[in-house]
């Protein structure tokens, strides 16, 4: 099973570090490996985040990476199995459910047989979980959506919030989707940090298209160019936003002290540096 850990880093380190090295601690590329998923192990807020393609052949179970040091994948964690592509289906304790593009099944903590089989690739997405609360799917119609942003400012989308404070009851986990509408290219913009959560992006959807991500405290910002499927982790202190050369999707999800989406503090674009 291969897990790529990324430890902390300090926010003043990484307005230092090279390209090559910014890329290496806060980017995940290539994570959708096929009969096996390939794992990131973030140490902050201790986000595990998986890709998995399964192309018809036996249930591929979800085991628990060495680095967890645990008995199952769910024995102290919960999971959300976000559906990108194709027909999933999810076995979870004997339950069975299908998981197609932009559906999200959620796992709770004690959950201890997990296999995935059929067609298609999945995203995965966990934090450590003190409670059992119950397995839930939704897809994209049975969530909240809000649209934000306008053609004119290039950044018209619409964010669906699936596991969230009103949504998916979870233990630390917040997640959703949010999609841009064909011509506009600008997520997260204006910006904003959490201090009190740590975010991971997934980028999907942009063929052979590229996203300039920007990272970093607001005053000191750093560019990432992210290609289809790159996985980004922003910590705490740093903001998270990009423009692309195409319209795209993204799965973001968030871990730390609350489940609280509006806990963020919004950046003024003009102060950005
Ligand atoms: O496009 C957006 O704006 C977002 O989707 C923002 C994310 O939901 C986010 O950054 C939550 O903290």
């Amino acid at each position: 099973m291969s897990v790529t850990r990324l430890w902390s880093t300090h926010p003043d380190d990484a307005r230092r570090l090279t390209g090559d090295e910014l890329r290496e601690r806060f980017v995940l590329p290539g994570l959708f490996t096929e009969g096996a998923p390939s794992w990131g192990y973030a140490h902050d807020d201790r986000l595990l985040v998986g890709g998995l393609t399964v192309a018809g052949g036996d249930p591929v179970a979800l085991t628990a990476p060495e680095e967890i040091a645990a008995g199952y994948l769910l024995e102290r964690r919960e999971l959300a199995v976000v559906g990108l592509a194709g027909a999933v289906t999810v076995v979870a304790d004997g339950e069975t459910f299908g998981v197609g593009p932009q559906d999200v099944l959620y796992l709770p903590l004690g959950t201890r047989n997990v296999a995935v089989s059929g067609t298609g690739t999945v995203y995965l997405v966990s934090a450590p979980a003190h409670r059992r609360t119950a397995a839930a799917l939704a897809s994209r119609d049975d969530v909240e959506a809000l649209v934000l942003g306008s053609a004119e400012q290039s950044n018209h989308r619409t964010i669906r919030k699936y596991v969230h404070a009103d949504g998916i009851e979870s233990n630390q986990l917040v997640l959703g989707i949010t999609t841009l509408e064909p011509g506009s290219v600008w997520n997260t913009m204006p910006p904003h940090t959490h201090s009190r959560r740590t975010e991971v992006y997934l980028y999907d959807g942009l063929g052979t298209d590229v996203a300039v991500h920007l990272m970093g405290e607001p005053e000191a910002t750093r560019q990432l160019l992210l290609h289809d499927r790159d996985v980004v982790v922003a910590p705490p202190w740093s903001i998270h936003c990009a423009s692309a050369t195409s319209a795209y999707s993204f799965v973001w999800a968030m871990a730390g002290e609350n489940l609280d989406y509006g806990d963020v503090v919004a950046v003024d674009p003009a102060t950005l540096r």
